[in-house]
């Protein structure tokens, strides 16, 4: 009877962290949905947390361009997140929130919002508790989990792609929006959030960097399951 129960205590797959990073259209929310639907974990979307935040607080009267009154009502709304790579879900004071937070208007105002530290202290003490909470092991995508959030995951990825092949991918999503303006909102976003203050877009130094310009999405997914199997054998 022993036997079997380190046997089986010996193959369950160990719980591991994993952040995945980088810029906008670089595949990080189709490769992390799909990788932690493979292999069992948790999954967390914290872009959609900074977006459900800022949905909020355009709703809610805020002058978005100013960090004080930003500050002062970062700590009002609720925001909860579903860690179900399957379906995710993201819910700002109990109303689902999935729709609204992909609109143009937030998009163009979530980067001013998410350079406020109070925001970002609040959302990251959330990210810890879900990583934390997370029995077999997540999978938690944004901009600054590898070098903040979670310093000390299993396993960082910090993915990369050209703006032209990033820009092409956004604007297939966006029913054929033009290429050229796409890019241009992207390259302006990053660059807002690369050089903030607090905890900006960043590889962490013992991130493994994937170029997906020329890779499949499949390529890419399988890449990353590859290096948490490794990660997860190792432990
Ligand atoms: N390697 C890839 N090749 C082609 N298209 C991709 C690739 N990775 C992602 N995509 C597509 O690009 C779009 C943006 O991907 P997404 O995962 O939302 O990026 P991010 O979360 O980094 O902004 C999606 O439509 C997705 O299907
Ligand atoms: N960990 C994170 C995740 C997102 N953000 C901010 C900065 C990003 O421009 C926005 C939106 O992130 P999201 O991942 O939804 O963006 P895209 O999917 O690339 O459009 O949130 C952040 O500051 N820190």
């Amino acid at each position: 009877m022993s036997v079997t129960v380190e046997t089986a205590a010996r193959t369950a797959p160990a719980a591991v962290i994993v952040a995945i990073d980088g810029p906008s259209g670089t595949g990080k929310s189709s490769t992390s949905k799909a990788v932690a639907a493979k292999l069992g974990l948790s999954y967390l979307d914290t872009g959609a947390q900074y977006r459900a935040i800022t949905w909020w607080m355009l709703n809610n009267g805020i002058d978005v361009a100013d960090a004080a009154a930003v500050a002062n009502a970062s700590g009002k709304p609720s925001i909860e997140s579903g860690t179900d790579p399957s379906a995710p879900t993201i819910t700002v004071d109990g109303q689902d929130a999935s729709g609204p937070i992909r609109t143009q208007e937030v998009t163009s105002r979530v980067s001013a919002v998410s350079a406020v530290p109070e925001v970002r202290a609040r959302i990251t003490e959330l990210q810890r508790t879900i990583a934390a909470g997370a029995e077999n092991g997540i999978v938690v995508e944004g901009r600054d989990i590898g070098t903040t959030v979670l310093p000390g995951a299993d396993l960082k990825v910090f993915l990369t792609a050209s703006a032209g092949a990033r820009a092409a991918r956004r604007s297939g999503e966006l029913k054929g929006a033009d290429v050229a303006a796409t890019r241009e909102a992207l390259i302006k976003r990053d660059a807002a959030d690369s050089s903030r203050k607090t905890s900006p877009l960043a590889k962490a130094d013992d991130a493994v960097e994937v170029d997906t310009t020329e890779l499949t999405l499949h390529q890419v997914i399988e890449c990353v399951v590859t290096l948490i199997e490794g990660k997860q054998a190792a432990k």
